[in-house]
């Protein structure tokens, strides 16, 4: 089976389109078993694509995390599959489809955009203690589970161990939820760090993540309600920016993507 490795500002994915179906494969099993960093090709997560219809252009895009769990929305893999069907069918613009969410993408010469939908915003979801400090954090719904601390330098945190103890908090219960801290870096700017539900760790860039950070930080008053930019640990921003025909409800979020290598599965 041919495989694309991709990476959507620093979120790594190992691609599949059009696999033949195949009704005895166990994609979960596949996700652990393709993500694994030294023993598989390594990635965050495992995307499926498949061709819907040419015209209109429209796929179906599955995505499991590493751990083989079902991600409800991958901003980044959304942005892959989007380039991916540039390339393979010359889309520019399509609709794809993520657990029953259709999501609108757009691929130009250096970025591809997708739309995310903004569903229930909760203000202070949960406290804790980092770094000798209460830090609160609000939610924000961007297809999956998301929290989301305003502090004041986000290199000062250990973004594992206090993700992973958000992350499974009793009160996030049975979910759980991604993890971000967010630090005001200029005018519309702002910086990231993403512990991931499913990865279980600290990923380099997380659409759906740079999303919720842009709409806490707007409520917060940090930034305004137009283009964010918002700078990951990859050094590949990602920018979010209000939908002009929904703008209180849907986001776009774009930036670059990048194939890596194309391969053969054994
Ligand atoms: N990295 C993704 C989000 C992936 C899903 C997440 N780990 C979850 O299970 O909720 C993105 O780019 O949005």
């Amino acid at each position: 089976m041919r495989f694309r490795k991709m990476h959507g500002a620093g979120n790594d994915f190992v691609l599949l389109c059009d696999p033949s179906p195949d009704d005895d494969m166990d994609w979960p099993k596949e996700a652990e078993r393709l993500c694994a960093r030294r023993i598989g090709v390594g990635a965050d997560g495992l995307v499926i694509s498949r061709l819907v219809s040419k015209d209109p252009a429209v796929l179906e895009v599955t995505c499991f995390n590493s751990d083989g769990s079902l991600a409800t929305m991958c901003g980044n893999a959304l942005r892959c599959s989007a380039w991916a069907a540039h390339r393979d069918h010359g889309f520019q613009q399509m609709s794809l489809r993520m657990a029953g969410v259709e999501h609108e993408a757009v691929v130009s010469d250096d970025s591809v955009w997708v739309t995310a939908e903004v569903g229930e915003i909760l203000p202070r979801r949960l406290q804790t203690t980092i770094n000798g400090r209460p830090t609160w954090f609000d939610s924000a719904h961007t297809g999956t589970e998301h929290v989301v601390a305003i502090v004041d330098d986000v290199e000062a945190i250990d973004a594992v161990i206090v993700g992973r103890l958000v992350r499974h908090h009793a009160g996030l219960a049975p979910l759980g939820t991604n993890v971000n801290f967010v630090q005001s870096a200029g005018s519309q700017a702002l910086k990231i760090r993403t512990y991931e539900r499913g990865v279980e760790a600290e990923t380099l860039s997380c659409g759906s993540g740079a999303v919720a950070a842009a709409v806490i930080a707007t409520m917060r008053g940090l930034v305004a309600r137009r283009a964010v930019t918002v700078h990951n640990r990859a050094g590949e921003p990602l920018t979010v920016r209000p939908h002009d025909a929904r703008p209180n409800r849907t986001q776009w979020v774009g930036g670059p993507v990048t194939n890596t290598f194309e391969g053969v599965l054994a």
